[in-house]
């Protein structure tokens, strides 16, 4: 059987194709497979998922390796082998709120994707604050007064710069990782160890 590995639709998985495609592996039947969600090239079985669902296929030990980024470990905590950083898929989460607008000086609003790192992060300073949970485009909320401000993750900073927002504070950084299923990793090693350590390089793309 191939080892199947669980990419993260969209842009790590866009990502993710240079970067294999960089290290001579064959990427075609994966550039043209449409609308498919498995798809086999000559050596690995893959699977598209969002994030989460790649950790939960990871976990379960349907796929052997995933491709996710370190947002969602750090906000899912997966029972999965998180191995290293793959070098695409850099960004920031960070705090941002309305330019030019105070905190208000009672309790925060906070709007995030992130509810948990939000969460943990507010905790750790002693605040307490409410969070509103939203799947999405969470730029809006403060410019719509759903919140006060939001915890998001920043890469270019276009799209808070183009929706009047500012960042107010960076605390933790990510980029896309490689994770494998706890057993699959002992089981399946001779198998797994040569894709494993060909993924393992250190330069950002
Ligand atoms: N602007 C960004 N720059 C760099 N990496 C990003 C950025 N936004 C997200 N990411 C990384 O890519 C991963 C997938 O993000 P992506 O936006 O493709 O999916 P998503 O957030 O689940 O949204 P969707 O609901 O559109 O699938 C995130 O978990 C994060 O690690
Ligand atoms: O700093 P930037 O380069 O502008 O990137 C940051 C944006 O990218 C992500 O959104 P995404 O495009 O995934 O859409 P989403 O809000 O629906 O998750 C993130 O949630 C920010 O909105």
């Amino acid at each position: 059987m191939k080892p199947v590995i669980a990419l993260t639709k969209g842009r790590l998985e866009n990502q993710f194709l240079t970067f294999f495609q960089s290290l001579d592996f064959e990427i075609k039947p994966l550039t043209e497979k449409g609308r498919k969600l498995r798809v086999e090239t000559d050596q690995f079985e893959f699977i598209f998922a969002k994030g989460v669902d790649v950790t939960t296929y990871v976990q379960h030990g349907i796929a052997d390796l995933g491709v996710v980024g370190g947002d969602i470990l750090a906000e899912f905590q997966p029972d999965v082998y998180d191995l290293f950083p793959l070098p695409f898929g850099q960004c920031r989460m960070a705090v941002a709120k309305e330019k030019g607008k105070q905190w208000p000086e009672e309790k925060k609003t906070i709007a995030s994707k992130y509810t948990n790192i939000t969460k943990a992060f507010f905790k750790e300073k002693g605040e307490s604050v409410d969070i509103i949970k939203l799947e999405g485009s969470v730029e809006l909320a403060p410019i719509l007064d759903l919140a006060d401000g939001i915890v998001d993750i920043v890469e270019t900073g276009t799209t808070l710069k183009e929706n009047g927002l500012i960042v107010d504070e960076e605390f933790l950084h990510f980029s896309a990782r490689l994770i494998a299923n706890r057993s699959a990793l002992k089981i399946k090693r001779k198998t797994l160890r040569p894709i494993i350590d060909l993924l393992n390089q250190k330069e950002e793309l």
